[in-house]
């Protein structure tokens, strides 16, 4: 397991990292939630670029990540256009989608882009080429925001983000049931174990699947989602809340 260094931060040892999300629509809203996070425990901030009312315009977006990284100091900025087709704002053909993400990557203003697996291979390897270039990492993702795929799936999935050159192979899920959330953990277990030469992150969504994005110590879950202001996906936790449970559940490994 070869852990993921982003400025002071390592990601697949010890403690899941806590990453909060930001989807303010206007820059106000953005940079003001940016600054509130001085007094909580945040390891990464997504700015989840598809609620911005610019991101169709990379100026407008750059003046943005260009504030943010000096509201955020030196913690870690992942940038995410969430499709609608995953579960997003907006729908964004591959093309300007690509464009995006390496533009954001040669901006020099962020750490991680996350990039949709399901965009093609071709896509996403030129983004993984691209980021790579510029010393930025790859979160590849993927979301079922109505069921959870069976096992073998789910593993299948990450397998093939980290063939694809991810750095972090990502996969967020829907469970239906209870043995969902089981299936989850299961497929996570199995990767992190079998497969992974480098960190993941799996998480089943809403009430039911709470439970996965505290528990990614034991089962192979290297971050975690949790909500600051807003949630941006079902079952994020308050985040101080969410830190007390990992630091419990890392406090007690020993036992
Ligand atoms: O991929 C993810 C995970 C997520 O969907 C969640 O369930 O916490 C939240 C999104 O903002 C993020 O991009």
């Amino acid at each position: 397991m070869n852990p993921v260094k982003v400025r002071n931060v390592e990601i697949g040892t010890g403690v899941p990292k806590i990453c909060v999300p930001i989807v303010g629509v206007t820059k106000e809203e953005i940079i003001a939630e940016a600054k509130s996070f001085g007094e909580i425990p945040v390891d990464v901030v997504e700015w989840r670029v598809d609620w911005f009312e610019g991101v169709f315009d990379f100026a407008k977006v750059e003046d943005v990540l260009k504030d943010l990284r000096e509201a955020l100091g030196e913690t870690p900025i992942l940038f995410t256009f969430r499709t609608s087709k995953e579960g997003g704002e907006k729908a964004i053909e591959a093309g300007p989608y690509a464009e995006l993400n390496k533009n954001a990557a040669k901006s020099g203003y962020v750490d991680l882009v996350d990039v949709e697996v399901f965009t093609g291979d071709d896509i996403v390897k030129d983004i993984v080429a691209a980021a790579h270039e510029c010393g930025v990492k790859v979160v590849a993702s993927n979301h079922d925001f109505d069921k959870t795929p069976a096992k073998e799936e789910i593993v299948s999935r990450l397998v093939k983000m980290q063939e694809l050159g991810a750095d972090i192979p990502k996969i967020a899920v829907m469970p239906t049931c209870r043995r969902d959330v089981l299936t989850l953990l299961s497929a996570t277990e199995e990767m992190y174990t079998d497969y992974a030469d480098r960190p993941i992150i799996t998480m089943s969504m809403a009430g039911t699947g709470l439970i996965s994005r505290l528990c990614g110590e034991v089962f192979g879950s290297a971050l975690t989602f949790g909500a600051a202001k807003k949630a941006s996906a079902p079952g994020q936790a308050a985040v101080n809340e969410l830190n007390d449970m990992l630091q419990f559940l890392h406090a007690n490994q020993g036992l």
